[in-house]
């Protein structure tokens, strides 16, 4: 990136803060960031790294090009309202915020007959952390191609981004990499567990297992062959993987991997339902 935009974060917790840190590792100026949050210690955290912080909205965050809201989704609707006047013209909205439909910001954001336009929705993950991310995004159909591109930029300092089509492809992805991480920390916590069952230590249960894990992405990222063949690379006839496969799929493994992301899924919607309520840009608009 040339330039850095100024960046408003809008909730300084864990996911603005591997946002942030992923940001700042890759040569972004503190001075390009603002973080608003209620919370002190936060934003004390964030002021001694060099970032201006704000309790509450003001002409700070008019200057910014870019706001990311990175508060619970619960939150959201209530922080819209209370920072929708100090919109600038030409303000970049984008949303991490889980199950929360663009329809609902853009009107949050501006009002009934006119909502914002400018409005981008953004499902990152916490290995951005280590500028090893993965981003889904969807946009407002009034968002430019330089918008897009701008998110493209702020997003890519953090690891890959991956466009897609629609609102409601966000909560897939949601399900799938936004709460990804999880699924695989809970799988090498179950290989922790097996190693040590198997007489190995803790921690050389969990050196081998991230080594596994971390080894086989990149393998998986690298070779060009599909991942059922990779698996089979590693599967004799009759051997030991063999027979880890078998309990697997006796046990339903694949089958309660989708159910999870099923589930996920589902709970986006649900917030959506819940708190995605568009009542504020039509009250006031
Ligand atoms: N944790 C994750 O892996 C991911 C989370 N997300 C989304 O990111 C958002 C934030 O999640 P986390 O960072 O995990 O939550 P968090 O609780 O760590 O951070 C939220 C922050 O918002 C602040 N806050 C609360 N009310 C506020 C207000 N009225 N004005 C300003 N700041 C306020 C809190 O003090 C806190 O620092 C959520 O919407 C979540 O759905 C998206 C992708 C991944
Ligand atoms: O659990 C959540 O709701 C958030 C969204 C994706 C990851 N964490």
């Amino acid at each position: 990136m040339v330039e850095f935009p100024r960046i408003a974060f809008v909730g300084g917790g864990n996911m603005a803060g591997a946002l942030i840190e992923g940001l700042l590792a890759r040569g972004c100026p503190p001075s390009r960031l603002v973080v608003l949050d209620v919370h002190e210690p936060t934003r004390q955290k964030w002021q001694a790294r060099g970032l201006e912080v704000l309790e509450g909205p003001d002409s700070s965050l008019t200057g910014c090009d870019v706001w990311l809201l990175a508060v619970k989704p619960q939150q959201l609707k209530e922080v819209a309202q209370a920072a929708r006047p100090c919109l600038g013209s030409d303000t970049l909205v984008v949303s991490i915020a889980a199950g929360i439909a663009l329809s609902s910001l853009c009107a949050w954001f501006g009002t009934a007959d006119h909502p914002w336009a400018s409005v981008i929705r953004a499902m990152p993950n916490t290995p951005a952390l280590v500028g090893q991310g993965v981003t889904g995004l969807a946009a407002a159909s009034g968002v430019t191609d330089d918008q897009r591109q701008l998110a493209t930029q702020i997003l890519s300092t953090v690891g890959e981004v991956v466009w897609v089509d629609s609102d409601d492809q966000i909560d897939a992805v949601t399900a799938l990499s936004g709460s990804g991480p999880a699924y695989v920390f809970r799988f090498i916590e179950g290989m922790v567990a097996g190693g040590q069952k198997l007489g190995l230590s803790a921690q050389q249960s969990q050196s081998l297992a991230i080594a596994t894990v971390a080894g086989a992405a990149r393998l998986a990222a690298q070779s060009g062959d599909p991942v059922e063949t990779l698996r089979e690379k590693v599967t004799s006839k009759g051997g030991t993987t063999a027979a880890a496969l078998d309990v697997m799929q006796q046990r339903q493994f694949l089958e309660t991997l989708v159910a999870a992301m099923q589930a996920a899924h589902q709970r986006a919607g649900e917030l959506s339902a819940e708190f995605g309520r568009t009542e504020i840009g039509r009250a006031e608009g």
